[in-house]
Protein backbone atom coordinates (compact mmCIF):
# COMPACT_ATOMS: atom_id res chain seq x y z
CA UNK A 1 0.00 0.00 0.00
CA UNK A 2 1.26 3.74 -1.09
CA UNK A 3 0.24 6.83 0.96
CA UNK A 4 -0.03 8.61 -2.55
CA UNK A 5 -2.97 6.26 -3.56
CA UNK A 6 -6.19 7.48 -5.13
CA UNK A 7 -9.32 5.78 -3.89
CA UNK A 8 -12.93 5.73 -5.51
CA UNK A 9 -15.22 5.15 -2.55
CA UNK A 10 -18.72 3.75 -4.47
CA UNK A 11 -22.04 5.06 -2.59
CA UNK A 12 -24.88 3.08 -3.44
CA UNK A 13 -27.38 2.02 -0.31
CA UNK A 14 -24.58 2.73 2.72
CA UNK A 15 -25.22 6.68 2.34
CA UNK A 16 -23.82 7.78 5.63
CA UNK A 17 -20.76 8.60 6.97
CA UNK A 18 -20.69 7.05 10.20
CA UNK A 19 -19.78 3.52 10.71
CA UNK A 20 -19.61 2.84 6.61
CA UNK A 21 -16.55 -0.06 6.65
CA UNK A 22 -15.83 1.08 2.78
CA UNK A 23 -15.09 4.85 2.83
CA UNK A 24 -13.34 4.32 6.67
CA UNK A 25 -11.15 2.14 4.98
CA UNK A 26 -10.22 4.46 1.94
CA UNK A 27 -9.80 7.05 4.13
CA UNK A 28 -6.96 5.06 6.35
CA UNK A 29 -5.25 3.76 2.93
CA UNK A 30 -5.42 6.21 0.76
CA UNK A 31 -4.03 10.00 0.30
CA UNK A 32 -6.50 10.90 -1.94
CA UNK A 33 -10.36 9.94 -2.09
CA UNK A 34 -13.01 10.37 -4.49
CA UNK A 35 -16.65 10.15 -3.24
CA UNK A 36 -19.19 8.62 -5.88
CA UNK A 37 -22.95 7.93 -6.94
CA UNK A 38 -23.32 5.82 -10.20
CA UNK A 39 -27.03 5.93 -11.18
CA UNK A 40 -28.21 3.03 -13.01
CA UNK A 41 -31.20 2.09 -12.64
CA UNK A 42 -31.98 -0.16 -15.42
CA UNK A 43 -29.30 -2.64 -14.07
CA UNK A 44 -32.21 -3.04 -11.24
CA UNK A 45 -34.52 -4.71 -13.71
CA UNK A 46 -37.03 -6.09 -13.55
CA UNK A 47 -37.28 -4.01 -10.13
CA UNK A 48 -36.54 -0.44 -11.05
CA UNK A 49 -36.78 1.81 -8.40
CA UNK A 50 -40.57 3.55 -7.77
CA UNK A 51 -41.15 6.82 -7.46
CA UNK A 52 -41.88 7.21 -3.85
CA UNK A 53 -38.05 5.34 -3.71
CA UNK A 54 -36.44 7.79 -6.13
CA UNK A 55 -38.02 11.06 -4.12
CA UNK A 56 -35.86 9.35 -1.13
CA UNK A 57 -33.14 9.29 -2.99
CA UNK A 58 -32.80 12.70 -4.46
CA UNK A 59 -33.21 14.15 -0.96
CA UNK A 60 -30.90 11.78 0.33
CA UNK A 61 -27.88 12.21 -2.12
CA UNK A 62 -28.54 15.75 -1.15
CA UNK A 63 -27.93 15.26 2.60
CA UNK A 64 -24.95 12.86 1.83
CA UNK A 65 -23.33 15.61 -0.87
CA UNK A 66 -23.56 18.27 2.23
CA UNK A 67 -22.25 15.75 4.65
CA UNK A 68 -19.05 14.68 2.47
CA UNK A 69 -18.92 18.76 1.58
CA UNK A 70 -18.57 19.79 5.27
CA UNK A 71 -15.93 16.76 5.64
CA UNK A 72 -14.05 18.68 2.56
CA UNK A 73 -14.86 16.24 -0.48
CA UNK A 74 -17.20 16.44 -3.20
CA UNK A 75 -20.00 13.84 -3.83
CA UNK A 76 -19.12 13.16 -7.58
CA UNK A 77 -22.79 12.13 -9.25
CA UNK A 78 -22.92 10.68 -12.58
CA UNK A 79 -24.81 7.60 -14.50
CA UNK A 80 -24.51 4.24 -15.72
CA UNK A 81 -23.80 1.97 -17.41
CA UNK A 82 -21.77 1.60 -13.68
CA UNK A 83 -19.01 -0.58 -15.37
CA UNK A 84 -18.13 1.59 -18.20
CA UNK A 85 -18.61 4.70 -15.82
CA UNK A 86 -16.07 3.21 -13.23
CA UNK A 87 -13.49 2.50 -16.19
CA UNK A 88 -13.47 5.84 -17.52
CA UNK A 89 -13.09 7.45 -13.56
CA UNK A 90 -10.50 5.45 -12.57
CA UNK A 91 -8.87 6.40 -15.94
CA UNK A 92 -9.41 9.87 -15.29
CA UNK A 93 -8.18 10.14 -11.98
CA UNK A 94 -5.56 7.85 -11.91
CA UNK A 95 -7.63 5.41 -8.91
CA UNK A 96 -5.71 3.10 -7.92
CA UNK A 97 -8.13 1.33 -5.45
CA UNK A 98 -12.40 1.29 -5.67
CA UNK A 99 -14.11 0.51 -2.26
CA UNK A 100 -18.01 -0.24 -1.72
CA UNK A 101 -20.79 -2.41 0.91
CA UNK A 102 -22.01 -4.63 -0.35
CA UNK A 103 -25.64 -5.20 -1.26
CA UNK A 104 -27.26 -9.09 -1.04
CA UNK A 105 -29.96 -8.71 -4.10
CA UNK A 106 -29.61 -11.05 -7.00
CA UNK A 107 -28.66 -8.09 -9.56
CA UNK A 108 -26.40 -5.73 -7.30
CA UNK A 109 -24.32 -9.22 -6.38
CA UNK A 110 -23.78 -10.48 -10.04
CA UNK A 111 -23.17 -7.08 -11.61
CA UNK A 112 -20.73 -6.22 -8.75
CA UNK A 113 -19.14 -9.54 -9.24
CA UNK A 114 -19.05 -8.93 -12.86
CA UNK A 115 -17.30 -5.76 -12.07
CA UNK A 116 -15.09 -6.72 -9.20
CA UNK A 117 -13.49 -9.23 -11.64
CA UNK A 118 -13.06 -6.79 -14.30
CA UNK A 119 -11.69 -3.74 -12.68
CA UNK A 120 -8.92 -6.25 -10.43
CA UNK A 121 -7.82 -7.51 -13.81
CA UNK A 122 -7.21 -4.06 -14.88
CA UNK A 123 -5.20 -3.56 -11.92
CA UNK A 124 -7.14 -2.32 -9.36
CA UNK A 125 -7.54 -2.78 -5.70
CA UNK A 126 -11.17 -3.70 -5.08
CA UNK A 127 -12.31 -4.59 -1.66
CA UNK A 128 -15.95 -4.71 -0.34
CA UNK A 129 -17.56 -4.66 3.05
CA UNK A 130 -20.47 -5.55 5.07
CA UNK A 131 -22.03 -2.47 6.44
CA UNK A 132 -26.11 -3.17 5.90
CA UNK A 133 -26.64 -6.29 7.96
CA UNK A 134 -25.73 -7.40 11.22
CA UNK A 135 -24.48 -10.92 9.71
CA UNK A 136 -23.67 -12.00 5.99
CA UNK A 137 -26.49 -14.47 4.71
CA UNK A 138 -23.47 -17.03 3.33
CA UNK A 139 -22.06 -17.62 6.83
CA UNK A 140 -25.57 -18.68 8.79
CA UNK A 141 -26.89 -22.38 8.22
CA UNK A 142 -27.92 -25.26 9.68
CA UNK A 143 -26.40 -27.90 10.79
CA UNK A 144 -26.68 -29.94 7.47
CA UNK A 145 -25.41 -27.25 5.59
CA UNK A 146 -28.39 -25.77 4.70
CA UNK A 147 -30.17 -22.15 4.59
CA UNK A 148 -32.57 -21.76 7.31
CA UNK A 149 -35.85 -22.26 6.80
CA UNK A 150 -38.19 -21.08 9.66
CA UNK A 151 -37.54 -17.32 11.61
CA UNK A 152 -37.09 -18.75 14.72
CA UNK A 153 -34.14 -21.20 14.25
CA UNK A 154 -32.42 -18.89 12.36
CA UNK A 155 -32.96 -15.85 14.47
CA UNK A 156 -31.35 -18.41 17.48
CA UNK A 157 -28.76 -18.76 15.72
CA UNK A 158 -27.75 -15.43 14.72
CA UNK A 159 -28.87 -13.89 17.87
CA UNK A 160 -25.78 -16.40 19.67
CA UNK A 161 -22.98 -14.25 17.49
CA UNK A 162 -24.50 -11.18 17.97
CA UNK A 163 -22.05 -10.54 20.87
CA UNK A 164 -19.25 -10.42 18.51
CA UNK A 165 -20.06 -7.62 16.31
CA UNK A 166 -17.56 -4.57 17.10
CA UNK A 167 -19.18 -1.27 18.11
CA UNK A 168 -19.89 0.80 15.09
CA UNK A 169 -17.13 2.86 13.29
CA UNK A 170 -16.81 6.45 14.17
CA UNK A 171 -17.94 9.07 10.94
CA UNK A 172 -15.63 10.00 9.35
CA UNK A 173 -14.69 13.91 9.67
CA UNK A 174 -11.68 14.82 7.50
CA UNK A 175 -11.53 13.42 3.45
CA UNK A 176 -8.54 14.22 1.29
CA UNK A 177 -9.70 14.76 -1.98
CA UNK A 178 -7.47 15.80 -5.05
CA UNK A 179 -6.83 18.51 -5.94
CA UNK A 180 -8.10 18.22 -9.99
CA UNK A 181 -11.88 19.35 -9.34
CA UNK A 182 -14.11 16.26 -11.25
CA UNK A 183 -16.76 17.37 -13.19
CA UNK A 184 -20.30 15.89 -11.51
CA UNK A 185 -24.14 15.99 -12.02
CA UNK A 186 -26.13 17.57 -9.42
CA UNK A 187 -29.18 15.29 -7.43
CA UNK A 188 -31.74 17.34 -9.71
CA UNK A 189 -30.14 16.14 -13.32
CA UNK A 190 -30.95 12.67 -12.16
CA UNK A 191 -34.61 13.62 -12.84
CA UNK A 192 -35.64 11.87 -9.62
CA UNK A 193 -38.76 14.05 -8.27
CA UNK A 194 -42.04 13.55 -9.93
CA UNK A 195 -42.64 16.17 -12.75
CA UNK A 196 -46.54 16.38 -10.92
CA UNK A 197 -45.85 17.85 -7.30
CA UNK A 198 -47.68 15.10 -5.39
CA UNK A 199 -45.22 14.74 -3.11
CA UNK A 200 -46.78 17.37 -0.23
CA UNK A 201 -47.72 14.92 2.40
CA UNK A 202 -43.94 13.32 1.37
CA UNK A 203 -42.41 16.78 3.01
CA UNK A 204 -44.88 17.09 6.13
CA UNK A 205 -43.71 13.46 7.45
CA UNK A 206 -39.97 12.75 6.38
CA UNK A 207 -36.63 14.38 7.20
CA UNK A 208 -34.14 12.74 5.07
CA UNK A 209 -30.63 11.70 5.29
CA UNK A 210 -28.16 10.63 8.20
CA UNK A 211 -28.62 13.44 10.37
CA UNK A 212 -32.16 12.95 10.31
CA UNK A 213 -32.00 9.13 10.65
CA UNK A 214 -30.17 9.74 13.85
CA UNK A 215 -32.54 12.10 15.53
CA UNK A 216 -35.21 10.01 14.48
CA UNK A 217 -33.66 6.79 16.15
CA UNK A 218 -32.77 8.73 19.27
CA UNK A 219 -36.69 9.98 19.28
CA UNK A 220 -37.32 6.16 19.30
CA UNK A 221 -35.15 5.69 22.32
CA UNK A 222 -36.60 8.17 24.34
CA UNK A 223 -40.33 8.17 23.12
CA UNK A 224 -41.15 4.91 21.67
CA UNK A 225 -38.75 2.18 22.68
CA UNK A 226 -40.43 2.02 26.79
CA UNK A 227 -43.96 0.98 25.10
CA UNK A 228 -42.89 -0.41 21.67
CA UNK A 229 -44.45 -4.06 22.64
CA UNK A 230 -47.78 -3.08 23.73
CA UNK A 231 -47.82 -0.33 21.03
CA UNK A 232 -46.24 -0.93 17.54
CA UNK A 233 -49.37 -2.98 16.45
CA UNK A 234 -52.14 0.13 16.83
CA UNK A 235 -51.78 2.14 13.98
CA UNK A 236 -52.72 5.50 15.38
CA UNK A 237 -49.65 5.34 17.73
CA UNK A 238 -46.36 6.89 17.00
CA UNK A 239 -45.07 3.13 18.65
CA UNK A 240 -42.48 2.28 16.17
CA UNK A 241 -39.27 4.09 15.04
CA UNK A 242 -39.92 4.73 10.83
CA UNK A 243 -37.05 4.03 10.19
CA UNK A 244 -37.38 1.45 7.47
CA UNK A 245 -36.46 4.17 4.70
CA UNK A 246 -33.58 5.04 6.38
CA UNK A 247 -32.35 1.30 6.73
CA UNK A 248 -33.15 0.92 3.34
CA UNK A 249 -30.89 3.81 1.85
CA UNK A 250 -28.01 2.92 4.62
CA UNK A 251 -28.39 6.08 6.33
CA UNK A 252 -28.24 4.59 9.63
CA UNK A 253 -26.63 1.26 10.05
CA UNK A 254 -28.33 -1.99 11.80
CA UNK A 255 -24.95 -2.09 13.80
CA UNK A 256 -25.54 1.46 15.08
CA UNK A 257 -29.15 0.29 16.02
CA UNK A 258 -28.26 -3.03 18.08
CA UNK A 259 -25.38 -0.65 20.01
CA UNK A 260 -27.78 1.52 20.70
CA UNK A 261 -30.22 -1.22 22.34
CA UNK A 262 -27.20 -2.76 24.09
CA UNK A 263 -26.52 0.92 25.87
CA UNK A 264 -30.35 1.37 26.36
CA UNK A 265 -30.32 -2.15 27.78
CA UNK A 266 -27.59 -1.32 30.25
CA UNK A 267 -29.51 1.84 31.44
CA UNK A 268 -32.78 0.75 31.71
CA UNK A 269 -33.41 -3.16 32.22
CA UNK A 270 -37.03 -2.72 32.68
CA UNK A 271 -38.06 -2.16 29.12
CA UNK A 272 -36.23 -5.68 28.42
CA UNK A 273 -39.17 -6.89 26.68
CA UNK A 274 -39.15 -3.78 24.20
CA UNK A 275 -36.06 -4.22 23.59
CA UNK A 276 -36.33 -8.04 22.64
CA UNK A 277 -39.48 -7.17 20.38
CA UNK A 278 -37.24 -4.39 18.62
CA UNK A 279 -34.50 -6.61 18.16
CA UNK A 280 -37.05 -9.18 16.47
CA UNK A 281 -38.11 -7.22 13.81
CA UNK A 282 -34.55 -6.43 13.25
CA UNK A 283 -33.70 -10.02 12.83
CA UNK A 284 -36.93 -10.16 10.34
CA UNK A 285 -35.20 -7.68 8.34
CA UNK A 286 -31.87 -9.98 8.43
CA UNK A 287 -34.24 -13.52 7.72
CA UNK A 288 -35.84 -11.46 4.03
CA UNK A 289 -31.92 -10.54 3.21
CA UNK A 290 -30.95 -13.65 4.04
CA UNK A 291 -34.12 -15.23 2.10
CA UNK A 292 -33.81 -13.61 -0.89
CA UNK A 293 -29.75 -14.19 -0.65
CA UNK A 294 -30.34 -17.88 -0.67
CA UNK A 295 -33.49 -18.22 -2.84
CA UNK A 296 -33.15 -15.34 -5.58
CA UNK A 297 -36.42 -16.56 -7.30
CA UNK A 298 -38.69 -15.45 -4.45
CA UNK A 299 -38.34 -11.51 -5.83
CA UNK A 300 -40.53 -12.84 -8.86
CA UNK A 301 -42.19 -16.46 -7.93
CA UNK A 302 -43.94 -17.98 -5.08
CA UNK A 303 -41.62 -20.11 -2.63
CA UNK A 304 -44.03 -22.21 -2.11
CA UNK A 305 -44.43 -24.06 -5.88
CA UNK A 306 -47.89 -25.22 -4.68
CA UNK A 307 -49.27 -20.99 -5.29
CA UNK A 308 -48.32 -21.36 -9.16
CA UNK A 309 -51.16 -23.48 -9.71
CA UNK A 310 -53.71 -21.44 -7.10
CA UNK A 311 -56.26 -19.81 -9.68
CA UNK A 312 -54.94 -16.09 -8.67
CA UNK A 313 -57.69 -13.81 -10.54
CA UNK A 314 -56.85 -12.99 -14.24
CA UNK A 315 -55.47 -9.95 -15.79
CA UNK A 316 -58.93 -8.64 -16.69
CA UNK A 317 -60.84 -10.02 -13.89
CA UNK A 318 -58.84 -8.16 -11.20
CA UNK A 319 -58.79 -4.58 -13.02
CA UNK A 320 -61.65 -2.74 -11.01
CA UNK A 321 -61.03 -4.56 -7.84
CA UNK A 322 -56.88 -3.64 -8.09
CA UNK A 323 -57.77 -0.32 -8.82
CA UNK A 324 -60.30 0.41 -5.98
CA UNK A 325 -57.45 -1.27 -3.56
CA UNK A 326 -54.73 0.62 -4.83
CA UNK A 327 -57.05 4.30 -4.64
CA UNK A 328 -58.10 3.18 -1.05
CA UNK A 329 -61.96 2.75 -2.50
CA UNK A 330 -62.89 -0.82 -1.53
CA UNK A 331 -64.89 0.24 1.10
CA UNK A 332 -63.58 -1.70 3.93
CA UNK A 333 -62.56 1.07 6.11
CA UNK A 334 -59.02 -0.04 7.42
CA UNK A 335 -57.89 -1.09 4.11
CA UNK A 336 -58.42 2.17 2.62
CA UNK A 337 -57.27 4.37 5.46
CA UNK A 338 -53.99 2.35 4.89
CA UNK A 339 -53.98 2.51 1.10
CA UNK A 340 -54.53 6.49 1.24
CA UNK A 341 -51.60 6.76 3.89
CA UNK A 342 -49.61 4.98 1.75
CA UNK A 343 -50.09 7.36 -1.21
CA UNK A 344 -50.08 10.64 0.64
CA UNK A 345 -47.05 9.81 2.54
CA UNK A 346 -45.04 6.80 1.13
CA UNK A 347 -45.45 4.48 4.10
CA UNK A 348 -47.89 2.13 5.71
CA UNK A 349 -47.72 1.24 9.52
CA UNK A 350 -46.85 -2.71 9.31
CA UNK A 351 -50.15 -3.94 11.02
CA UNK A 352 -51.86 -2.52 7.98
CA UNK A 353 -49.69 -3.65 5.28
CA UNK A 354 -50.76 -7.39 6.44
CA UNK A 355 -54.36 -6.10 6.67
CA UNK A 356 -54.20 -4.83 3.24
CA UNK A 357 -51.77 -7.58 1.66
CA UNK A 358 -54.29 -10.35 3.21
CA UNK A 359 -57.29 -8.40 1.58
CA UNK A 360 -55.64 -8.53 -1.75
CA UNK A 361 -54.20 -11.93 -2.17
CA UNK A 362 -56.90 -13.87 -0.13
CA UNK A 363 -60.35 -11.86 -0.11
CA UNK A 364 -59.98 -10.79 -3.95
CA UNK A 365 -57.58 -13.57 -4.90
CA UNK A 366 -55.15 -11.16 -6.72
CA UNK A 367 -51.51 -12.74 -7.29
CA UNK A 368 -49.55 -11.18 -4.34
CA UNK A 369 -47.09 -9.57 -7.48
CA UNK A 370 -49.48 -7.35 -8.32
CA UNK A 371 -49.48 -5.66 -4.35
CA UNK A 372 -45.63 -5.95 -4.49
CA UNK A 373 -45.60 -3.93 -7.69
CA UNK A 374 -48.33 -0.95 -6.15
CA UNK A 375 -45.69 -1.18 -2.87
CA UNK A 376 -42.66 -1.03 -5.10
CA UNK A 377 -43.73 1.85 -6.43
CA UNK A 378 -45.38 3.95 -3.62
CA UNK A 379 -43.27 3.35 -0.96
CA UNK A 380 -40.30 5.31 -0.19
CA UNK A 381 -38.91 2.02 1.92
CA UNK A 382 -39.46 -0.51 -0.95
CA UNK A 383 -37.11 -2.89 -0.65
CA UNK A 384 -36.54 -6.14 -2.45
CA UNK A 385 -35.63 -8.02 0.33
CA UNK A 386 -38.54 -6.79 3.03
CA UNK A 387 -41.46 -6.46 0.38
CA UNK A 388 -41.00 -9.78 -1.41
CA UNK A 389 -40.95 -11.40 2.07
CA UNK A 390 -43.78 -9.14 3.27
CA UNK A 391 -45.98 -10.58 0.71
CA UNK A 392 -44.81 -13.60 0.01
CA UNK A 393 -45.64 -13.67 4.26
CA UNK A 394 -49.04 -12.51 3.60
CA UNK A 395 -50.09 -14.46 0.90
CA UNK A 396 -49.03 -17.79 2.35
CA UNK A 397 -46.60 -18.77 0.28
CA UNK A 398 -43.36 -18.19 1.54
CA UNK A 399 -40.77 -19.53 3.89
CA UNK A 400 -42.53 -19.39 7.07
CA UNK A 401 -45.47 -17.51 6.02
CA UNK A 402 -48.68 -17.00 7.29
CA UNK A 403 -50.55 -20.05 6.97
CA UNK A 404 -53.17 -19.41 4.19
CA UNK A 405 -56.16 -20.83 6.11
CA UNK A 406 -55.14 -17.22 8.35
CA UNK A 407 -57.43 -14.61 6.34
CA UNK A 408 -57.57 -11.43 8.53
CA UNK A 409 -60.92 -10.21 9.31
CA UNK A 410 -60.48 -6.53 8.90
CA UNK A 411 -63.36 -5.76 10.69
CA UNK A 412 -62.02 -7.84 13.63
CA UNK A 413 -58.77 -5.96 13.34
CA UNK A 414 -60.21 -2.72 13.31
CA UNK A 415 -61.81 -2.79 16.20
CA UNK A 416 -58.76 -4.53 18.13
CA UNK A 417 -56.37 -2.25 16.60
CA UNK A 418 -58.05 0.98 16.22
CA UNK A 419 -60.84 0.70 18.34
CA UNK A 420 -61.84 4.57 18.34
CA UNK A 421 -61.27 4.75 14.84
CA UNK A 422 -59.21 7.41 15.13
CA UNK A 423 -56.30 5.72 12.10
CA UNK A 424 -59.33 5.59 10.07
CA UNK A 425 -61.08 9.04 10.29
CA UNK A 426 -57.45 10.48 9.84
CA UNK A 427 -57.06 9.21 6.30
CA UNK A 428 -60.82 8.79 5.81
CA UNK A 429 -62.33 12.14 7.14
CA UNK A 430 -65.25 11.38 5.01
CA UNK A 431 -65.59 8.98 8.09
CA UNK A 432 -65.73 11.44 10.58
CA UNK A 433 -68.76 11.31 11.74
CA UNK A 434 -69.46 7.75 11.44
CA UNK A 435 -70.33 5.01 14.12
CA UNK A 436 -67.83 2.22 15.28
CA UNK A 437 -70.01 -0.26 13.27
CA UNK A 438 -69.65 1.49 10.14
CA UNK A 439 -65.94 2.71 10.90
CA UNK A 440 -65.28 -1.18 11.15
CA UNK A 441 -67.18 -2.89 8.83
CA UNK A 442 -67.95 -0.42 6.32
CA UNK A 443 -71.22 1.26 5.31
CA UNK A 444 -74.51 0.00 4.70
CA UNK A 445 -76.24 1.04 1.33
CA UNK A 446 -78.85 4.03 3.44
CA UNK A 447 -76.03 5.50 5.32
CA UNK A 448 -75.32 8.75 4.20
CA UNK A 449 -71.13 9.24 4.18
CA UNK A 450 -69.22 9.78 1.02
CA UNK A 451 -67.86 6.70 1.04
CA UNK A 452 -67.77 3.60 -1.33
CA UNK A 453 -70.24 0.40 -0.48
CA UNK A 454 -67.90 -2.35 0.31
CA UNK A 455 -66.93 -4.44 -3.08
CA UNK A 456 -66.63 -7.71 -1.72
CA UNK A 457 -68.46 -9.61 0.79
CA UNK A 458 -65.63 -10.46 3.46
CA UNK A 459 -67.33 -13.84 4.58
CA UNK A 460 -68.37 -14.97 0.77
CA UNK A 461 -64.53 -13.87 -0.02
CA UNK A 462 -62.79 -15.78 2.28
CA UNK A 463 -65.15 -18.96 1.54
CA UNK A 464 -63.99 -18.70 -1.82
CA UNK A 465 -60.49 -18.28 -0.75
CA UNK A 466 -59.87 -21.30 1.22
CA UNK A 467 -61.61 -23.89 -1.33
CA UNK A 468 -59.02 -22.28 -3.75
CA UNK A 469 -57.18 -23.08 -1.28
CA UNK A 470 -58.61 -26.70 -0.89
CA UNK A 471 -58.57 -27.37 -4.68
CA UNK A 472 -54.50 -26.95 -4.58
CA UNK A 473 -54.41 -28.86 -1.74
CA UNK A 474 -56.06 -31.79 -3.20
CA UNK A 475 -54.20 -31.66 -6.89
CA UNK A 476 -51.25 -32.08 -4.78
CA UNK A 477 -52.55 -35.28 -3.36
CA UNK A 478 -53.65 -36.73 -6.75
C1 LIG B 1 -46.89 -6.77 2.56
C2 LIG B 1 -45.69 -6.17 3.26
C3 LIG B 1 -44.74 -5.45 2.53
C4 LIG B 1 -43.63 -4.89 3.17
N1 LIG B 1 -42.72 -4.19 2.42
C5 LIG B 1 -41.63 -3.64 3.03
C6 LIG B 1 -40.66 -2.91 2.27
O1 LIG B 1 -40.74 -2.79 1.04
N2 LIG B 1 -39.63 -2.34 2.95
C7 LIG B 1 -39.47 -2.47 4.32
O2 LIG B 1 -38.51 -1.94 4.87
N3 LIG B 1 -40.35 -3.19 5.04
C8 LIG B 1 -41.43 -3.77 4.45
N4 LIG B 1 -42.32 -4.48 5.20
C9 LIG B 1 -42.00 -4.76 6.62
C10 LIG B 1 -42.54 -3.74 7.65
O3 LIG B 1 -43.88 -3.45 7.39
C11 LIG B 1 -41.75 -2.44 7.68
O4 LIG B 1 -40.38 -2.70 7.74
C12 LIG B 1 -42.15 -1.62 8.92
O5 LIG B 1 -43.51 -1.31 8.87
C13 LIG B 1 -41.32 -0.37 8.97
O6 LIG B 1 -41.75 0.44 10.01
P1 LIG B 1 -40.77 0.84 11.19
O7 LIG B 1 -39.47 1.28 10.61
O8 LIG B 1 -41.51 1.80 12.05
O9 LIG B 1 -40.60 -0.54 11.93
P2 LIG B 1 -40.11 -0.89 13.42
O10 LIG B 1 -41.20 -1.64 14.05
O11 LIG B 1 -39.59 0.30 14.10
O12 LIG B 1 -38.92 -1.94 13.15
C14 LIG B 1 -37.55 -1.52 12.99
C15 LIG B 1 -37.02 -2.04 11.67
O13 LIG B 1 -37.10 -3.46 11.62
C16 LIG B 1 -37.35 -3.89 10.29
N5 LIG B 1 -38.63 -4.60 10.25
C17 LIG B 1 -39.69 -4.44 11.07
N6 LIG B 1 -40.67 -5.31 10.74
C18 LIG B 1 -40.22 -6.01 9.68
C19 LIG B 1 -40.76 -7.06 8.89
N7 LIG B 1 -41.97 -7.57 9.13
N8 LIG B 1 -40.03 -7.54 7.86
C20 LIG B 1 -38.80 -7.07 7.60
N9 LIG B 1 -38.23 -6.07 8.32
C21 LIG B 1 -38.93 -5.56 9.35
C22 LIG B 1 -37.45 -2.64 9.43
O14 LIG B 1 -36.22 -2.40 8.82
C23 LIG B 1 -37.80 -1.56 10.46
O15 LIG B 1 -37.42 -0.28 10.05
C24 LIG B 1 -43.46 -5.05 4.57
C25 LIG B 1 -44.41 -5.78 5.30
C26 LIG B 1 -45.52 -6.32 4.66
C27 LIG B 1 -46.53 -7.07 5.46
Amino acid sequence: MDRTDTALVWFRRDLRLADNPALTAAVNQCARVIPLYIHAPDEAAPWIPGRASNWWLHHSLCALQRELHQAGAKLIIATGPTLERLQHIVRQTGATHLFWNRNYDPTSMSRDRDIKQRLTGQGLSCQSFNANLLSEPASILTGQGTPYKVFGAYWRTVSGQLHQIPPPLPPVRRISSPSKDLPTLSPGDLALLPRIPWDGGFHSVWQTGEQAALERWEQFLLHALPAYDRLRDFPDRDGTSRLSPHLHFGEISPRQLLWGLRQQADQSPATVTHLERIHSQLGWREFAHYILYHSPRSANQSLDRRFEKLAWKADDEQDAELQAWQRGETGIPIVDAGMRELWQTGWMHNRVRMLVASLLTKNLGVHWLQGARWFWDTLVDADLANNSLGWQWSAGCGVDAAPYFRIFNPATQAKRFDPEGRYIKRWLPELTGAGKNVLYSGRLSDEPFDYPLPILDLSRSRRDALQRWERIKRQQRE
